[in-house]
């Protein structure tokens, strides 16, 4: 039986409307999950609680094998890397900084000790950047990063806290063509070296990749489903998820939706 890093038990989130309702959802260790809703549906809402932002108004939620409410949760999200690229502008305090500097300081922030990088800590930062492909921005301005270079560099960010759990919210958002193909590659390759358990959080079924063998189907705060992604991105489950006809296409191990007429 594989060791459960995320275990919520009929979670509901209720502040003047239900958010979350009713919500059970086991992630198991060696596991990487997409998660599929559409905006509003309370994707957001989930990290959250598995963070410890919101207080769950029922049910139980236990995250690498601690309780929420038995536990210092704030040491407890020492362990799971949360990016939420919709900061990715908003990184005020990094914009001077270069590369390697903003990958170091997922050390600094994690552990709030020291204000120097050991020589570790140090290659560490810079093979994590070449591991990412982005190891040629180490002197380079933070400031003066493309998106898709931003994006990277707060995974190398996370990363350097060697995260158990890293949640990538939408990590595509505002990238073209070329970033998004560039940054998805990245992703998988990540993932295949199964050091940490992704979840990737997404409304596009396009960045569905292979390696991501689990999907939550998310909708108006419920699971609508969970489980194999070959086995719910289908025509008919996602007709049903999306109350509209879809069609799924699964062409060069990628999934494609097309709306039908
Ligand atoms: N603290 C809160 N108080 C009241 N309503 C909230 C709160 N947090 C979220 N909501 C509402 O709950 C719903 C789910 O929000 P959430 O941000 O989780 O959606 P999402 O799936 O992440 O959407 P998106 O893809 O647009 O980011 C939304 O209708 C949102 O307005």
């Amino acid at each position: 039986m594989k060791t459960m890093l995320i275990d919520i038990e009929n979670l509901t989130l209720k502040r003047d409307k239900y958010i979350l309702k009713d919500v059970n959802w086991q992630v198991r260790a060696g596991e990487h999950w997409a998660m599929l809703g559409m905006n509003g549906a309370g994707k957001t809402a989930l990290l959250n609680v598995i963070c410890g932002y919101e207080f769950p108004t029922k049910g139980t939620v236990r995250v690498l094998g601690e309780e929420f409410g038995r536990y210092p949760w704030q040491e407890l999200r020492k362990k799971i890397g949360w990016v939420s690229f919709s900061f990715t502008e908003k990184m005020h305090d990094q914009l001077q900084n270069i590369g390697l500097e903003v990958v170091l300081s997922g050390k600094f922030a994690s552990i709030g000790l020291h204000n120097y990088p050991t020589d570790e800590e140090m290659a560490r930062a810079k093979e994590i950047m070449r591991d990412l492909g982005v190891g040629y921005l180490e002197k380079q301005p933070y400031v003066h990063m493309s998106q898709g270079e931003k994006q990277r560099m707060l995974i190398g960010r996370a990363l350097m806290a060697d995260p158990e759990i890293l949640l990538l919210d939408e990590p595509c958002n505002g990238l073209d063509f070329f970033a998004k193909a560039q940054l998805l590659h990245t992703v998988e390759q990540l993932a295949e070296r199964r050091e940490t358990t992704i979840i990737y959080v997404t409304h596009q079924v396009d960045e569905i990749l292979p390696v991501f063998e689990q999907t939550l189907l998310i909708r108006d705060g419920e699971v609508f489903d969970a489980g194999k992604t070959a086995k719910l991105l289908t025509s008919e489950k996602l007709s049903e998820f999306c109350r509209a006809p879809i069609q799924v296409q699964h062409k060069n191990s990628r999934y494609l939706l097309e709306i039908e007429e």
